[in-house]
């Protein structure tokens, strides 16, 4: 292996996306079969040595691709010199915790990760961010690394898309092969819209072979928008493989390029597109080429989209009122 490895920070490293994730970048599923990788990982102190233990079963894999680990409490440490950082750890919410007291507890944390990825990440440093609220810790985390171009920072909506192609694809009885350019708009919660008015299905227009609308408000909507608390009821846990599956598409895709006439999902920076407020970091429908990903331009948006994708913005706008009210950015 003569490539110089990537390091690849990723944060809640002990916790259950974590255990998804950490095998599947070693594997060289993230960065591809030709780029080893040098893990960082970055856990609260009483988890570190949980954390110690994931490694030592990534060391019994005898990965090829992995040109080592290193483990830390410390932001600045874990940062220093990464490449890609997944910012999975967050603050969940718990009994009696209102929505204020979340958006707090992780300005807590994104505040100084971003303060830390602007001070020591290299200079081509990627983020995605996975913990939630995934957008607005995204957006926090993003104000307070100002030397680092907005655009690399990003938060994942590509679980959403994920789950869309699958119901999609069930419901007409074909492959998510057949599936293309299907993106979700908005905040990752249940506001989300997931469009198949510019989605495709063999070519042909997703809605109109659908052909039902109430399917699409009543069932798919709901169905993908809802479809993490369904986990969470079914599984006792959150989505974690499927979550951990998502970041390696983001990561994957946003690196090696999206295909040629097809887009994907991402919270990315908003420019003013599509009247979403600029600097909102939203998911749109985006491509990638040469390492970035860049929003799609003039899809034409009727008033049912454009209705659901104000309501989810304007969520996000709320979101960002609310963390500039506590002084977060
Ligand atoms: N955007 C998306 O589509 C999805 C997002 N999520 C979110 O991902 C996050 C992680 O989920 P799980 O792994 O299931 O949770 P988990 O609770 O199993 O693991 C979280 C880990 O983060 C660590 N952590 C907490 N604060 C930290 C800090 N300041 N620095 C470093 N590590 C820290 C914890 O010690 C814990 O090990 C949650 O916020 C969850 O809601 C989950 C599924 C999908
Ligand atoms: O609500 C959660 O913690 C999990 C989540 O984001 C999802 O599954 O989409």
């Amino acid at each position: 292996m003569t490539r110089t490895p990537v390091n690849v920070t990723v944060t809640g490293a002990a916790g259950q996306i974590g255990y998804a994730l950490l095998f599947r970048i070693a594997s060289g599923q993230l960065l591809g079969p030709d780029t080893p990788v040098r893990l960082r990982l970055l856990e609260i102190t009483p988890a570190l040595k949980a954390a110690e233990g994931t490694a030592m079963e990534l060391d019994d894999c005898a990965f090829p691709l992995l040109a080592g680990i290193d483990i830390s409490d410390d932001p600045r440490v874990a940062f220093d010199g990464a490449n890609v950082a997944l910012l999975v750890g967050a603050r969940p919410r718990t009994k009696g915790m209102e929505r204020g007291d979340l958006l707090e507890a992780n300005g807590g944390i994104f505040k100084p990760q971003g303060e830390a990825i602007n001070a020591v990440a290299a200079d081509d440093i990627r983020v995605l961010v996975v913990g939630n609220p995934a957008n607005t810790n995204a957006l926090i985390a993003q104000r307070h690394a100002p030397d680092v171009p907005a655009a690399r920072f990003t938060a994942m909506t590509r679980l959403d898309q994920n789950r869309a192609y699958s119901q999609l694809a069930k419901k007409l009885d074909v492959t998510v092969n057949d599936v293309k350019r299907l993106a979700i708009w908005g905040n990752h919660s249940a506001t989300q819209y997931p469009d198949l008015f510019h989605a495709e299905v063999n070519g042909k227009n997703a809605a109109e072979t659908v052909n039902d609308q109430k399917w699409i408000e009543a069932d798919f909507i709901p169905t993908v928008a809802k479809r993490g608390a369904a986990i969470i009821e079914a599984r006792g846990a959150s989505s974690a493989a499927s979550a951990a599956n998502a970041a390696i598409d983001h990561v994957h895709d946003w690196v090696n390029g999206t295909a040629e006439g097809d887009f994907v999902s991402a919270g990315v920076v908003s420019d003013g597109s599509y009247g979403v407020p600029a600097g909102l970091i939203s998911s749109f429908p985006v491509t990638s080429t040469g390492g970035d990903y860049e929003i799609v331009q003039g899809l034409a948006i009727d008033d049912f989209s454009r209705a659901r994708i104000d309501a989810s913005v304007a969520e996000l706008a709320e979101e960002r009122d609310a963390v500039q009210g506590l002084g977060l950015i």
